[in-house]
């Protein structure tokens, strides 16, 4: 399970455009030094480290978790966290909400947003998080928040960690770096990222703006779904996960440490980058995937099958089968099954589905409502489906074999219904008369009229 990783030696420096160095395997013991000899050998805890390295521990399970969900990862850094440390305040309640929170008054019904606006004021990736939807209970370690981001700045000399959630980044406008405490991430829209509960990064943009969706999981860690008797191989392969080599960076400089613990943001002063972890091992760590990696299987003759056998990452509850989170994605691939209403069908379902576009269109919907960097919610046991073209298309269509090509499109889904936000219903942005498209669908009922079953 270990894999050894060539190290860049030396540091990370702001901006520096360095190569961010990459280890492959989803939830792989993983070990990695940024200087040679950095790592203690055979041991997690030496009387004293190597360089005069501090070890630490962070645990993302409980220490008797099972192996199959144990996660933990020792670091070897100049400070240890409690050096990081001062007197926090609380912050501003800003855009970032986290559940339960008051649902915005809007009557039942499915809901669709355009993009949110980009502002043209500076504005950081943690400053520019919009909470749209949150369900289940932040202190209770379970639900999520979704959230949209807006950026048009780095963070500088700023650093973040998330005590209540791991956080799932889908970007959909603009590159970003991730300058965590296990090493550098960059992503690109078509990419995503995952940083654990309690991992320290900052945020750069690589253009001048970006956008995207987060998903802010409070439940079980994200891990990849069964495979079942599709064996093997297909979906997301484990190898196509990231994570990155080591990389520090030892500077002492004044600086923020913000932490979201409790649902609330926390900032003090810092005197150094907390981003000085000179070599780690472990198994909980960030990592990126290439969504474009995905190896969809579906139905080869007729029918659509469930969305689930589109599922990327699943975050499970108690209740087998019954996710706190599924992620699920709609992307590139063929539609070849005969006599068959190809879309989605109408649906009413008890998960609750969030609804994310980063590129193309979706094949439920015309082109056009739901456009890249908006959102729908289809919220639990709420009727949605085909919009009237999309419902005559399909039906009249000729069923060749036809791609879908050059569309990502996104679900979080969750057990818990989602309260829409008092921001998100109130911004602006949300498409009033979106709830009435099932009322343009015709009646074609005609009792003197069989189709061939
Ligand atoms: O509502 C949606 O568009 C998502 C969805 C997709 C699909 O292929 C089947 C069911 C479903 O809910
Ligand atoms: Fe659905």
């Amino acid at each position: 399970m270990t894999a050894q990783a060539p190290s860049p030696l030396g540091q990370i420096a702001s901006g520096s455009g360095i190569t961010a160095g990459y280890m492959s395997g989803f939830g792989n013991g993983f070990e990695t030094e940024a200087l040679p000899g950095a790592l203690p050998v055979g041991r997690n805890s030496p009387q004293k480290c190597p360089y005069g390295l501090y070890a630490e521990q962070i645990s993302g399970s409980p220490f008797t978790a099972p192996r199959t969900t144990n996660e933990r990862s020792w670091l070897y850094r100049i400070r240890p966290t409690v050096a990081h440390w001062g007197r926090f305040t609380r912050m501003a309640p800003g855009l970032w909400c986290s559940a339960p929170h008051p649902a915005a008054d809007l009557p039942i019904g499915p809901l669709r947003w355009d993009p949110q606006e980009i502002p043209s004021e500076p504005t950081s990736f943690i400053e520019g998080i919009r909470t749209i939807t949150t369900c289940g209970d932040v202190s209770a370690q379970s639900g999520m928040a979704a959230h949209v981001y807006v950026a048009t700045r780095s963070m500088q000399d700023q650093y973040f960690y998330n005590a209540d959630a791991e956080m799932l980044i889908v970007p959909e406008q603009g590159r970003l770096r991730f300058r965590t405490e296990f090493g550098v991430i960059a992503i690109e829209p078509g990419e995503i990222v995952v940083i654990p509960r309690g991992i320290k990064f900052t945020v750069e943009l690589v253009e001048g703006s970006a956008r995207g969706y987060i998903c802010e999981n409070y439940g079980g860690a994200l891990t990849l779904p069964e495979r079942g008797p599709i064996g093997a191989n297909c979906l997301a392969n484990p190898r196509d996960f990231l994570t990155p080599v080591a990389a520090y960076e030892d500077r002492d400089a004044a600086g923020t440490m913000m932490v979201k613990w409790g649902g609330h943001l926390w900032a003090c002063d810092l005197a150094h980058s907390p981003l000085d972890v000179v070599a780690w091992h472990g198994n909980y760590a960030p990592y990126k995937y290439d969504l474009r990696r995905y190896a969809p299987v579906g139905p080869i003759l007729f029918d659509h099958a469930d969305p689930s056998i589109f599922t990327v990452l699943t975050s499970p509850s108690e209740t087998p089968g019954t996710a706190n989170i599924d992620f699920v994605l709609f992307s590139d691939r063929w539609l070849v099954a005969e006599n068959t209403f190809r879309p989605p069908w109408y649906h009413i379902n008890v998960m609750s589905e969030f609804m994310g576009l980063v590129y193309g269109v979706y094949d439920a919907k015309t082109e056009g409502g739901f456009v890249p960097g908006g959102i729908s919610l289809h919220n639990s046991m709420l009727p949605h489906g085909p919009d009237v073209d999309a419902f005559e298309k399909a039906s009249n269509s000729e069923l060749k074999p036809h791609k879908l090509e050059n569309t990502l499109a996104f679900m979080f889904e969750s057990r818990f219904p989602q309260a829409v936000t008092p921001y998100a219903a109130e911004n602006g942005t949300l498409q009033r008369d979106y709830g009435h498209y099932g009322a343009k669908l015709a009646k074609h009922f005609d009792p003197g009229r069989r189709e061939p079953r």
